[in-house]
């Protein structure tokens, strides 16, 4: 058999395959920016045509970088940004939109709607999420509402929609199917049944004939063709899940903080969903083939790498995200300035859409170094939030934060991040996780590898960055700040 996977990594910047080897170690990468469109305010859209076209380029360019051919890889997994929503004609496999985002708030309006019919937590004993404009369900029925004559065609079975994953095994092998963790995030799945609830489709108007089917995240789902032709398209899981599947997370009480555009903390809580009462997600982290499912409770926070992304783009006070730690690193502190980025309004634990951005403390002595080092610390404070929360929710006290992403290079971040958590953080030998989770779950389904103790023998600890500042006082200004966030939008 091959020994080498190739995953497939379609995130919210970007889109990169990696070519894993049998010991997990990466053997090559091939990467292509993601075109961010911002129509209106509050407005965030993908090409989906452009993901398509990028990730075959990235798979395809991986494999040759690799001095491989597709006969030589064994699988290809797939993990994605989650809760974008796409749609497109069964027939010609052309988009029918733009892919609406995750981070987008254009359906404030049907989530107030449906909100004022039952509350915030109408959905979450079913769904496992308080409604917010995040999740992919109500971005499809805006669609569906908004394209003349669509919801008929949909009706008709002329359309298919899903998440990002699914388009792409869509793309890929020619099957409308989505994987269990992806579909977690639809606000249609029942996380119980795991398949699509009849009340929660009627309720937020989408209809079944354009959902895809609900399979595992470790099962082949088809071959693919074209230039991949052959190889088994075998596994897929939304990012995140696939991050905490990559860090070898399997057993309750284990988790991990992957810190990308947004920052999403995941806690392995076995085989049994545990409702939130602190403002986290209940969400599905993955199910091998036919074995039973198994939940994660979820801190979502929407904007973290992407408040660097801001400083660089819009305010131009850096001029790439690398230079963020430099410029960070010439002052002492923040000056007592606090950067809330609620740009999506706030995610976990508060669920406020009606938060928009503030810079809190601001005087004549603060700089541009202050700023940017209160942008990073924003994304240390966000994480403190959700990790209360978590300790709440499920009991488990945190010993050490196992972390990844693309936000992790920075090592003021890191080391910030553990003074203000009061616990070590933990970057692995192979901080690719995410790709490395898919890679993992399409290996599996091969049978590349046995069993997941097999996997867990591959994880190495990198770097450690242990707390050496008590930072409890300032988490009273962070609090305040972030109340000075809210209610902003009428
Ligand atoms: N040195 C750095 N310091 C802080 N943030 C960084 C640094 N390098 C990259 N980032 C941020 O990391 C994010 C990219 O991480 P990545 O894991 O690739 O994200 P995604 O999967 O969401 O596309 C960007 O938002 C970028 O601003
Ligand atoms: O693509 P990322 O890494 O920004 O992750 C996005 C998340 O899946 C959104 O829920």
């Amino acid at each position: 058999m091959s020994l080498h996977v190739a995953a497939i990594d379609q995130g919210t910047t970007s889109t990169r395959c990696i070519v894993f080897d049998e010991h997990g170690a990466v053997v090559a990468v091939d990467q292509r920016e993601l075109t961010q469109h911002f129509p209106r305010p509050g407005w965030v859209e993908h090409d989906a045509g452009e993901i398509w076209r990028d990730a075959l380029a990235v798979t395809t360019g991986a494999i040759a970088k690799a001095g491989l051919t597709a006969k030589d890889v064994a699988a290809i997994g797939i993990t994605n940004q989650r809760e974008t929503a796409v749609l497109w004609d069964r027939r010609t496999g052309e988009p029918v939109h733009r892919a609406i985002v995750w981070q987008d708030t254009r359906t404030d309006a049907i989530i107030a709607e449906l909100a004022a019919d039952g509350g915030q937590d109408r959905f979450r004993a079913a769904s496992g999420l308080p409604l917010a404009t995040y999740f992919a369900g109500p971005k499809i029925r805006w669609i569906l509402d908004e394209v003349p004559g669509l919801r008929a065609r949909a009706e008709a079975g002329e359309i298919c929609a899903g998440t990002v994953d699914s388009w792409l095994i869509f793309k890929l092998t020619g099957r409308h199917i989505t994987d269990v963790t992806n579909a977690s995030r639809t606000m249609l799945m029942n996380l119980s049944t795991l398949d699509w609830d009849e009340e929660l489709l009627a309720a937020v108007g989408v209809p079944r004939a354009v959902l895809p089917e609900i399979r595992p995240s470790v099962e082949i789902y088809g071959q693919a063709g074209g230039e991949l032709a052959g190889i088994p398209v075998a596994g897929a899981l939304g990012d995140q899940q696939a991050a905490l599947f990559g860090q070898t997370c399997y057993a309750p009480g284990e988790g991990k903080n992957t810190y990308g555009t947004g920052s999403f903390l995941l806690l392995n809580t076995g085989e049994t969903p545990v409702a939130s009462k602190a403002g986290l997600v209940t969400t599905v982290a993955y199910r091998i083939g036919d074995e039973a499912p198994v939940y994660a409770l979820e801190g979502s926070i929407a904007i973290t790498g992407a408040l660097v992304q801001w400083l660089r783009d819009n305010l131009g006070i850096i001029d790439s995200a690398d230079e963020i730690e430099a410029l960070a690193s010439t002052v002492d502190d923040t000056g007592d300035c606090y950067v809330v980025p609620a740009f999506s309004g706030l995610y976990a634990p508060h669920w406020r859409s009606d938060a928009r951005g503030v810079i809190c403390g601001l005087t004549r002595y603060i700089t541009k170094a202050h700023i940017a080092r209160a942008v990073l610390e924003a994304t240390c404070w966000q994480t403190r939030e959700v990790a209360e929360a978590m300790r709440a929710d499920s009991g488990v006290e945190l010993t050490e934060l196992r972390v990844d992403g693309g936000m992790t290079v920075n090592s003021l971040l890191m080391r910030t991040q553990a003074d203000i958590l009061g616990v070590p953080v933990v970057r692995p030998a192979v901080p690719e996780t995410t790709a490395l989770g898919a890679a993992y779950a399409a290996g599996l389904a091969v049978g590349l590898w046995p069993d997941l103790d097999t996997l867990r023998s591959h994880w190495r600890a990198d770097v450690t960055w242990r707390p050496e500042h008590d930072r409890d006082a300032d988490y009273v200004k962070w609090r305040k700040a972030v109340e000075r966030s809210m209610g902003w939008v009428d």
